[in-house]
């Protein structure tokens, strides 16, 4: 069996009288694709925040790596991904600054990776020496993917990755993550709606509904013999 990379135990988190997560206990085994589905609201990105450590949960927390996520050393650190629902790029810098940036902070960083990608979705020509404010929404959350992809990790965390992209952007980075986790047995966890694309990789899917992971298991297995497509299945469990 292979080791859990993600060990969230008893979680829970409130703002003010609202209880957004209620308890949620949940191992992810290292090489699992997971697609994180809920309502809006739900509570995704307090959980992959409060996952990460970069939010104070109230209670009970997880561990990244078999460490815990407030306390991370520099190689777990080193091994996480992480692409915010709204990225906090620096925006004066050009793509290839931000880059320059980053690269200088990890201990390993693949270049040729960098290149490739910023070659293919579409950065390495005018875009990658305009200031980053004045890229499109798509191009910013591309470039996004890349930082987040660039150093190799093994785990990625993904807050709707692909909302701002179109719909060729959205298969090139599907292609990407399937590839790296192919190679490189990385942990994905993503959260999305677009079920399309999650009927494309995400092996595993798990709803939030209710503060607790309600439901989650083989995208195929759920929908075996059950005449429901993966939008019926979400209409059901977030009713
Ligand atoms: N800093 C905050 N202060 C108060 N309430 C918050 C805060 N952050 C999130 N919330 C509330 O917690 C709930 C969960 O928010 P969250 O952003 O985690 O949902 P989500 O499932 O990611 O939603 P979406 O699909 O719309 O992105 C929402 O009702 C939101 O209003």
């Amino acid at each position: 069996m292979k080791p859990s990379i993600i060990e969230i135990s008893n979680l829970r988190k409130a703002f003010g009288q609202q209880q957004v997560l209620q308890g949620i206990n949940w191992n992810i085994e290292q090489g699992k694709v997971i697609g994180l589905l809920g309502r809006n609201g739900a509570g995704k990105s307090t959980l992959l925040e409060c996952l990460l450590g970069l939010r104070e949960a109230d209670a009970g927390g997880s561990k990244l790596f078999g460490q815990p996520a407030g306390a991370l050393n520099d190689e777990a650190r080193a091994n996480i991904g992480y692409v915010p629902q709204k990225s906090e790029l620096f925006e004066w810098l050009t793509p290839v600054q931000l880059l320059d940036y980053f690269k200088a902070l990890y201990p390993r960083w693949n270049q040729t990776k960098v290149d490739g990608l910023m070659q293919r979705w579409g950065l390495a020509g005018e875009a990658a020496t305009k200031q980053i404010s004045k890229l499109s929404g798509g191009e910013k959350q591309r470039l996004s993917l890349i930082r987040a992809l660039a150093h190799d990790p093994k785990l990625l965390v993904l807050d709707e990755p692909v909302a701002s992209l179109d719909p060729v952007g959205r298969r090139d980075f599907l292609q990407e993550l399937i590839s790296d986790v192919i190679e490189r047995d990385t942990t994905v966890i993503f959260s999305t709606h677009i079920l399309s694309d999650l009927e494309r990789v995400a092996l595993d899917v798990a709803f939030l509904q209710g503060g607790k992971i309600v439901l989650q298991g083989a995208l195929d297995e759920l929908l075996e013999g059950k005449n429901l497509s993966l939008e019926d299945l979400f209409v059901e469990v977030t009713k």
